[in-house]
C-alpha cells in the first residue's frame, strides 16, 4: 500500500482532505481519526502535523505527503517537491515595526524572530547577512512588542496581522509558498504513479471548464485559435452544413473573455459546463 502523510489540523488541511476526496479516495469524516485505510485503492492516509510531514516523508517512513513548500524547505529533508497542488499559497516576508526598515542589509547584527529557522538561516547565509534567529512556535508578530527581537520573518497571506501589530514588510519575499506533495528522490513506490495521475486530473478540473459552440465553416479557424484546446478542438458537422459544432477545453479565468470574442466573431450557442474528472 501507498503511504500518504496528509495534514491533520490548520491551514492546509481541510483543503488536503478535499481534494484528495475529489481524487477518488475515502477520507476520514472524524477529524480524531489518525489512520485510513482506503483498501480499494490500495493506499493509506496518516493525517500528521504539516511541520511533521516532511520529517516522515524525509525518513521514508511514509512515501509521500502533503505539506506546505516553507514547512518542506524549514525541515531540511532529504525528499522533494513532486506537485504544485494549486492551493494553501502564502508569502515568506521580512517585517518590523513601521518606519524601521527598508532593506535587507540593516538586519545585520539583528534580532529576527520566527517559526521557520531552518529557511530563515539559509536565507541569511546566502546574502552574507549575519543575524540571531529567535525561534518562536506561534504569534511571531507579538515578539518585536515584547522586547525578545527587532523583526519577524513570518508567512503573510492578507497582511492583517501585520497591521494589527503595527508592523509593515520590507524587503523582497524570501519564499512564495503553496501546497505541495512530496516525496523521497530515486526509485518511485508502487502505486505513486497513479495518485500524481489523479492529482493532476483534479488540478485540471479545477482550472478547465469544456466549451461547446457553434460557428459557421468559414470561421472555425478564426475561432479554433480562439479555443485551441489541449490538443486541439473537436469539430463535428451540423444538420445544417454551413455550420460546425466544436468543443474545446478553455481556461477557467478567461471563460468570459472568450466567449465575448467568439460571439463577436459570429459564434452562437456558446455553452459551458465544469469538467467532472478527467485524465490528461
Ligand atoms: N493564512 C495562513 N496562515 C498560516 N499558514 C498559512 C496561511 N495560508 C497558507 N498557509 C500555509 O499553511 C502552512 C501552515 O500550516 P499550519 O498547519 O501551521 O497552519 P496554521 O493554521 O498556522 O496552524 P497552527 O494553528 O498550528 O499554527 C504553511 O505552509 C503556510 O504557508
Ligand atoms: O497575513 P494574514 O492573513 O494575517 O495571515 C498570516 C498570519 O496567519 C498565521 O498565523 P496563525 O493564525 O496560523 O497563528 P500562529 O502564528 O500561531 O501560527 C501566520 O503565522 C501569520 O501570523
Ligand atoms: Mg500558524
Amino acid at each position: 500500500m501507498l503511504r500518504v502523510a496528509v495534514p491533520n489540523k490548520g491551514a492546509l488541511s481541510e483543503a488536503a482532505s478535499s481534494m484528495l476526496a475529489e481524487a477518488g479516495y475515502r477520507q476520514r469524516r472524524d477529524s480524531r481519526e489518525l489512520v485510513l485505510v482506503d483498501p480499494e485503492n490500495e493506499i493509506e492516509f496518516f493525517f500528521l502535523r504539516p511541520r511533521d510531514i516532511a520529517v516522515y516523508v524525509g525518513s521514508g517512513t511514509l512515501d509521500v505527503g502533503i505539506t506546505g513548500r516553507d514547512l518542506f524547505l524549514d525541515a531540511q529533508v532529504k525528499a522533494e517537491e513532486l506537485m504544485q497542488l494549486g492551493f494553501g499559497a502564502s508569502t515568506f516576508r521580512f517585517a518590523g515595526p513601521v518606519g524601521d526598515f527598508d532593506a535587507l542589509e540593516q538586519l545585520e547584527g539583528k534580532r529576527l524572530a520566527t517559526s521557520y529557522e531552518g529557511l530563515l538561516k539559509d536565507y541569511l547565509a546566502e546574502r552574507g547577512i549575519t543575524a540571531s534567529v529567535v525561534r518562536l512556535d506561534g504569534a511571531v508578530e507579538s515578539s518585536v512588542r515584547l522586547g525578545v527581537a527587532d523583526a519577524i520573518a513570518d508567512v503573510v497571506e492578507t497582511g492583517n496581522t501585520l497591521r494589527a501589530a503595527g508592523m509593515e514588510i520590507f524587503g523582497d519575499p524570501i519564499l512564495q509558498s503553496e501546497a505541495v506533495l512530496i516525496g523521497r528522490a530515486g526509485e518511485a513506490p508502487v502505486g505513486l504513479d497513479v495518485l500524481l495521475r489523479r492529482l493532476q486530473g483534479v488540478l485540471v478540473a479545477r482550472q478547465y471548464v469544456m466549451m461547446d459552440y457553434d460557428v459557421r465553416k468559414d470561421l472555425v479557424d478564426a475561432a479554433a485559435a480562439l479555443t485551441p484546446g489541449l490538443e486541439s478542438p473537436t469539430v463535428s458537422p451540423l444538420r445544417d452544413s454551413e455550420w460546425v459544432a466544436v468543443r474545446s477545453m478553455v481556461r477557467r479565468n478567461q471563460t468570459n473573455r472568450i466567449m465575448d470574442e467568439l460571439y463577436e466573431l459570429g459564434a452562437r450557442a456558446i455553452l459551458v459546463s465544469t469538467i467532472h474528472a478527467c485524465r490528461i
